[in-house]
């Protein structure tokens, strides 16, 4: 199918200039697969991205964890595309639910910022998903169509995004989605694709999952279909990143 596994690591509000060199040193340390099999991109806050970007192995990419919805200007606290791109961040994720929850980004919002952030050349995680709530009431796939169709209204080419679904009930909790409800959701969210977009999108974009995964849950995961690659948190501070990493292997 040619989707190259794809693993990102978040690694959230977290970190000091002297952890941050640890955590690389690790992942500089690590073995891993060859590169044509994986593709790695790790997201420290935005203060330390120089510094990681200097310091981390080549074959490994970084990503801001947000950035403003249009070009910079008078927008206190913000961080815009361009200056993403001024310092050669290649990637950026958006519209993470602890964003979406906590500080309110609508699904428009957000696919705003996909359209804005391509339009500049960044390459973006985009982030979906449900709260435990919303899996309860049976509404999971009508959630993740709305957030998708809001970036989808907004962007025509689907080449430098990757869609990263991350259940909210599963963030942080260590309550891992089961690789059968990961599977169908990947699986409905690319019939979606395939419906709503088109099929050539459907198949080449790859389509990750998040929320508690780990060294222990990763492999059998990566063997779904639908399942592309992982965007980690918690697992990402850890040695045991290199260990996700590697269950790229699974996914052939
Ligand atoms: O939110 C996540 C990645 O973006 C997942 O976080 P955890 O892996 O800590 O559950």
């Amino acid at each position: 199918m040619g989707r190259k596994f794809f693993v990102g690591g978040n690694w959230k509000c977290n970190g000091t200039v002297e952890e941050v060199k640890k955590i690389v040193a690790t992942l500089n340390d690590g073995k891993v697969v060859e590169q044509d099999i994986v593709e790695v991109v790790v997201s420290p806050p935005f203060v330390f991205l120089p510094l990681v970007q200097s310091l981390l192995r080549s074959d490994f990419l970084v990503a801001a964890q947000n950035c403003w919805v249009k070009k910079g200007g008078a927008f206190t606290g913000e961080i815009s595309a361009e200056m993403l791109v001024n310092l050669g961040i290649p990637w950026v994720i958006l519209g993470h639910s602890e964003r979406r929850s906590l500080l309110s980004e609508s699904n428009e919002f957000v696919g705003d910022k996909v359209s804005y952030a391509l339009s500049k050349g960044l390459k973006v995680i985009a982030c979906v998903g449900e709260t435990l709530e919303q899996r309860e009431s049976g509404l999971t796939m009508d959630i993740v169509a709305a957030q998708t169709k809001a970036i989808a209204d907004r962007i025509s080419d689907w080449t430098n995004v990757v869609i990263a679904y991350e259940p909210v009930w599963a963030i942080g909790t260590g309550k891992v989605a089961t690789p059968g409800q990961a599977q169908e959701v990947h699986f409905e969210l690319r019939k979606w694709l395939k419906e709503q977009v088109n099929p050539d999108v459907a198949e080449s974009v790859r389509i990750i999952y998040g929320g508690s995964v780990n060294g222990a849950n990763c492999q059998e995961l990566a063997e779904q279909p639908d399942v592309d690659g992982f965007l980690v948190g918690g697992a990402s501070l850890k040695p045991e990143f290199l260990d996700i990493i590697n269950s790229a292997t699974a996914s052939i």
